[in-house]
């Protein structure tokens, strides 16, 4: 109990977000200028007809606006569909990484020769922008933040000796720790197992995905430590996960990610592990590593309470772009996966990226890619389709990477835009019995992409299940299918193929689509860095929070009363001094009825208007005071 309520002094609820090094995240930009549409223009030298999209009337402001150059249009052709003309497509934009046997092929995609010409100032401007960026120039103007992710996996391109310390050093110290805990050095202090068995990764968005990505992308059968997340505050999902690791939480190792170290659901998650830890006589301290950046809220807490590790996150690194951080290898590591090859593989992938020759950048060939399909507005969603039950995970690590980059109301010049990209998906062949019907027939309002991996399995274990035809035939055979079949019907899509999944290939998607949404960002002008629109719904959550505890307040009042006085929903609103605020009041009475904690004594939630209710016990409040 004392260990909980220390905490709860140290973090408050919903609190805003504490960054140590920077409190600028809720400057808000400058009113926008008037808005002026400016209707796109279809006219086509290419007279052909246009059938691919619904015509697109919104506005492109193009990224070089701000430098005074007009708006583009890009008239859309139809789609070839000779097989000859097709495969000299295939065949002119193939990409390939040779090293990383990665292969890029962007020909179901329409963009023309055209499109392609009048996009290269833009790629000029995005490669400068980034190649700034990763000389440490505050590309993240809003927070006024380097944005140094790239830095990550090749320390010595860092812009000062200092960080590229910070880097190798805790390289090092995840690589150390993983190591004396896997092999026992580092146990527990009550487990008979004698070595921690079990990963409990308490954290959510940027501080989550990429972790719960690479375990179920990487982690071999038996892992050393087999990963379990909290990363909601959902009661019931957390009594879960707490009751599936049942004895075995004497030997968890508890890894509490946040970046901020102020993020609600993150604070909520620990704290109710930490009760179960006293529940079951343990001690958290001993079992228990924060990664978070220096002096925030979470370092303090682990600091003060002496927590068995502690990791540093950079200010300079994004959540949606940490998983080469401790955030993601630490994780890694423990479950027995080689971070240094994923490290690799990423620090290939960006070598490939930092070309400026368009044809040859694979990040830049996605960008061209959604910039063509969704007209630089974001008119078409990126379903994404990896056909490898252990890529199950990319499509929702890539709808943060994406959506929290790019949907953005301004622009960097504070023009309202909004901008974004919406990225959903899950896996093929089991989406061909979903949703893939609709993909192939209905609303034109996506672009595929596809994740090939080559090799089936690992070697030796192959066999045919009818005559020359392997189960993994069949998935090749599917993908190829639905890949011809949206063809055919108009819907464009990319192929992405690796060889094999495995901590290289891994590293280098990873890579790939960061520079992708870099490169993206700076074509559309928008900062891809910070993330305003979130702090809106956590202040609204906040406001209903502190207008609970009114009610509480109200309610108690009310139910200590002799005899008990039930109150009308019109009457608590009134009590509390904010009757405009009835339905949130209504809705949070409903909520405790459910949950028992308060009771009604007439009429029903169903007839809001019928409602009287009280406390089942007074001084309730005493506890949220
Ligand atoms: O790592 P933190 O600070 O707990 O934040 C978790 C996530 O919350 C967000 O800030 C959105 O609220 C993401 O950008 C971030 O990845």
């Amino acid at each position: 109990m004392a260990a909980s309520a220390a905490i709860s002094h140290i973090y408050s609820p919903l609190s805003t977000k504490h960054s140590p090094a920077s409190s600028s995240s809720s400057s808000l930009p400058p009113p926008p200028p008037p808005h002026l549409p400016l209707k796109r223009d279809l006219t086509s030298s290419l007279s052909r007809s246009l059938h691919v999209t619904r015509s697109v009337a919104r506005d492109v402001t193009s990224p070089s606006a701000s430098d005074g150059a007009a708006s583009k249009s890009f008239p859309k052709d139809s789609l070839e569909k000779k097989p000859r003309a097709l495969w000299k497509r295939y065949i002119d934009w193939l990409y390939q990484h040779k090293e990383l046997g990665l292969y890029l092929d962007v020909s179901r995609v329409g963009f023309s020769d055209h499109f392609f010409a009048e996009m290269r100032p833009r790629f000029a401007k995005a490669f400068k922008d980034m190649a700034e960026l990763e000389k440490g120039a505050i590309a993240n103007p809003d927070e006024g933040r380097m944005v140094g992710h790239y830095w990550l996996r090749k320390p010595e391109i860092a812009p000062t000796s200092f960080l590229r310390t910070q880097i190798e050093t805790t390289l090092d110290k995840v690589c150390a720790f993983a190591e004396d805990v896997v092999s026992g050095k580092i146990k527990p202090p009550s487990s008979p197992e004698g070595r921690f068995t079990q990963i409990l990764s308490v954290g959510i968005g940027g501080s989550a995905l990429g972790p719960q990505f690479v375990a179920e992308a990487l982690a071999p059968d038996n892992p050393p430590l087999k990963i379990r997340f909290i990363d909601n505050t959902d009661p019931a999902g957390i009594d879960h996960q707490i009751a599936q690791l049942g004895p075995e939480l004497a030997s968890t190792l508890v890894i509490v990610i946040s970046k901020s170290g102020g993020t609600p659901e993150t604070r909520n998650g620990l704290l109710e592990v930490q009760k179960a830890f006293r529940e079951a006589g343990l001690e958290f301290a001993k079992q228990g590593v924060a990664i978070t950046q220096e002096n925030s809220l979470l370092d303090n807490t682990a600091r003060i309470e002496g927590w068995l590790a502690r990791f540093p996150m950079f200010d300079w690194v994004g959540g949606r772009t940490s998983e080469m951080s401790a955030v993601g290898l630490l994780p890694a590591a423990l479950q027995g996966i080689n971070i240094r090859e994923m490290l690799a593989g990423a620090s290939l992938m960006d070598e490939a990226t930092r070309t400026d020759v368009v044809k040859d950048n694979p990040a830049a060939l996605l960008a061209l890619c959604w910039y063509w399909a969704s007209d630089g507005v974001g008119s078409k969603d990126m379903v994404i389709l990896p056909y490898k039950d252990s890529l199950l995970l990319f499509s929702r690590y890539l709808q943060q990477l994406v959506m929290e980059s790019l949907g953005k109301e301004f622009d960097l010049d504070g023009t309202r835009v909004n901008q974004g990209l919406s990225v959903y998906g899950n896996k093929g062949s089991t989406d061909q019995h979903a949703y893939i019907q609709q993909l192939r027939e209905g609303v034109p309002n996506f672009f595929a992409t596809f994740i090939e991996v080559l090799r089936d399995r690992p070697p030796g274990h192959d066999w045919e299940l009818e005559p020359g035809v392997t189960c993994g035939d069949y998935l090749f055979g599917m993908l190829q299918g639905t890949r011809s079949a949206l063809y055919a019907n108009d819907r464009e899509s990319i192929t992405v193929t690796v060889q094999e999944v495995n901590p290289r290939s891994a590293g280098a998607l990873i890579a790939l689509y960061e520079r992708a949404v870099g490169i993206y960002a700076s074509l559309i002008n928008i900062n891809a860095y910070h993330q305003p629109g979130v702090e809106a719904g956590k202040k609204a959550a906040a406001e209903v929070l502190a207008l609970q505890k009114r009610v509480l307040a109200v309610l108690n009042e009310a139910s200590c009363k002799e005899p008990v006085e039930p109150l009308t929903l019109e009457e608590v609103a009134d009590r509390c001094h904010c009757p405009e605020d009835i339905e949130m009041i209504y809705k949070i009475i409903a909520h405790m009825a459910a949950n028992d904690r308060a009771l009604i004594a007439e009429g029903s939630c169903g007839s809001p208007r019928s409602i009287k209710v009280y406390l089942g016990e007074c001084n309730v409040v005493d506890m949220y005071a």
